[in-house]
């Protein structure tokens, strides 16, 4: 059964801790058929199918870092209508694997369904009958927007000269797309995770464009502990030869560094579930037919091969290393004269919302969030056995949370 159906068929009626899979065992048979080789990046390039993609030029930008992209293009999707009076406008900013894709079916140029479905939509909490949705692939992404597999002004991939960008940078671009789309200032700005890192800098260097913003199982600023993790994640990456230091596009064998992906992707994963789910869900079950006592795997493992393999072939490490980066320096108090200072700047009503069981931006972070910004309700809680991808699964819960906060603007 997919996990969509399981979801469906399990699924309470009313906001709860949902009790779907997280007692049953998944065993995965190892002889199903291999889905095939892994590709050096899975990047969309020019000459992809674009599917419901547009492009805008934002120009050449100068990187807080220092450094200079000279020409940077973003991708987005939208959905939905601008409104005469031009104040309908949702901006809905993805994590650290998604993309621009965020409702409707997968088809040409969309490999994957989109990841917030059921909360963006006809009829949906952020209803596109109603709203005007835009989302962007962030900058440094791999799914049209510039980042390191995009050609440099030398017609080769940036690959490894890719330079350093952080969350502001990010923003900045943004901010061209909405002069762009012709939106003074946006209705709602939401995001989970890196997505949420991006809109709380949106409403902290943009008060004037942003009415309202939701932050979703997010942080003002990653602490040590998320940059540890964050951290190893890269050295996954960086320790495969096959990364090259960043320029494998144009491997001679088309291989990539899949591998280092693979496993930096395990790594993120594991923090992305919380500890109860993994033990309730999987334990000690062995995977199907393999014996760990012969050197076979537990089903959790191989659980996580799994979600390593899967995000090898969509990903590109590249991104992967680029955007975890900008996690790792995200601090909305750097030269705002710390944390509090620059939340207390945010004039947007805001919705904070955690996942109780979110070991990788905990709760203590939505705290911190919800007490500086001067126009925030109390923190928002997700119940959920999910951990931090609560904020992608349990969006029967967010729904009436994200469509109550719009409601009341
Ligand atoms: N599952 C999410 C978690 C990161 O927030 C992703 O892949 O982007």
């Amino acid at each position: 059964m997919s996990s969509d159906r399981r979801r469906r068929a399990a699924r309470p009626a009313a906001p709860a801790p949902s009790p779907r899979r997280a007692h049953v065992p998944t065993r995965r048979r190892v002889d199903a058929p291999a889905p095939g080789p892994i590709p050096a990046s899975a990047a969309w390039r020019e000459g992809d199918e674009v599917g419901r993609r547009q492009f805008v030029d934002v120009g050449p930008v100068e990187l807080e870092a220092g450094e200079r992209l000279p020409a940077v293009r973003l991708a987005y999707e939208t959905w939905g209508t601008l409104s005469p009076a031009r104040d309908n406008a949702v901006l809905v900013m993805h994590a650290l694997t998604g993309d621009s894709h965020v409702t409707g079916a997968a088809g040409p140029g969309h490999p994957t369904a989109g990841w917030w479905s059921t909360l963006v939509g006809p009829g949906a909490p952020i209803d596109t009958d109603r709203y005007f949705v835009v989302v962007p692939n962030v900058l440094g992404g791999c799914q049209g927007s510039t980042g390191p597999a995009s050609t440099a002004p030398d017609g080769r991939p940036w690959g490894g000269r890719f330079p350093h960008i952080t969350v502001r940078d990010q923003v900045a671009v943004e901010v061209g797309l909405t002069d762009a789309l012709g939106i003074d200032a946006w209705a709602l700005v939401v995001g989970g995770s890196l997505g949420g890192l991006r809109a709380l800098e949106w409403a902290a260097s943009n008060p004037s464009r942003v009415r309202a913003v939701a932050a979703i199982a997010t942080s003002a600023q990653t602490s040590g502990d998320q940059i540890a993790n964050f951290h190893t994640q890269i050295g996954a990456i960086r320790a495969d030869p096959r990364f090259a230091d960043g320029d494998y596009y144009d491997a001679p064998d088309g291989e990539g560094p899949h591998v280092g992906l693979g496993i930096a992707r395990q790594i993120a994963h594991a923090s992305y579930r919380s500890a109860r789910e993994l033990d309730e869900r999987f334990g000690r079950i062995p995977q199907a037919a393999e014996n760990p006592l012969g050197g076979g795997r537990f089903a959790v493992q191989s659980y996580l091969d799994h979600h390593g393999d899967k995000l090898a072939r969509r990903f590109d490490a590249n991104t992967y290393v680029v955007l975890t980066r900008t996690m790792i320096t995200h601090d909305l108090g750097r030269d705002r004269g710390g944390v509090d200072a620059a939340l207390a700047q945010i004039t947007a009503r805001a919705l904070v919302v955690a996942v109780d069981s979110d070991r990788l931006f905990p709760p203590s972070q939505s705290d911190r969030i919800a007490a500086g910004i001067p126009g925030a309700g109390p923190v928002r809680t997700i119940r959920s056995t999910f951990g931090h991808d609560g904020f992608l699964i349990e969006t029967d819960q967010i729904g009436p949370m994200v469509e109550g906060f719009l409601a009341g603007g």
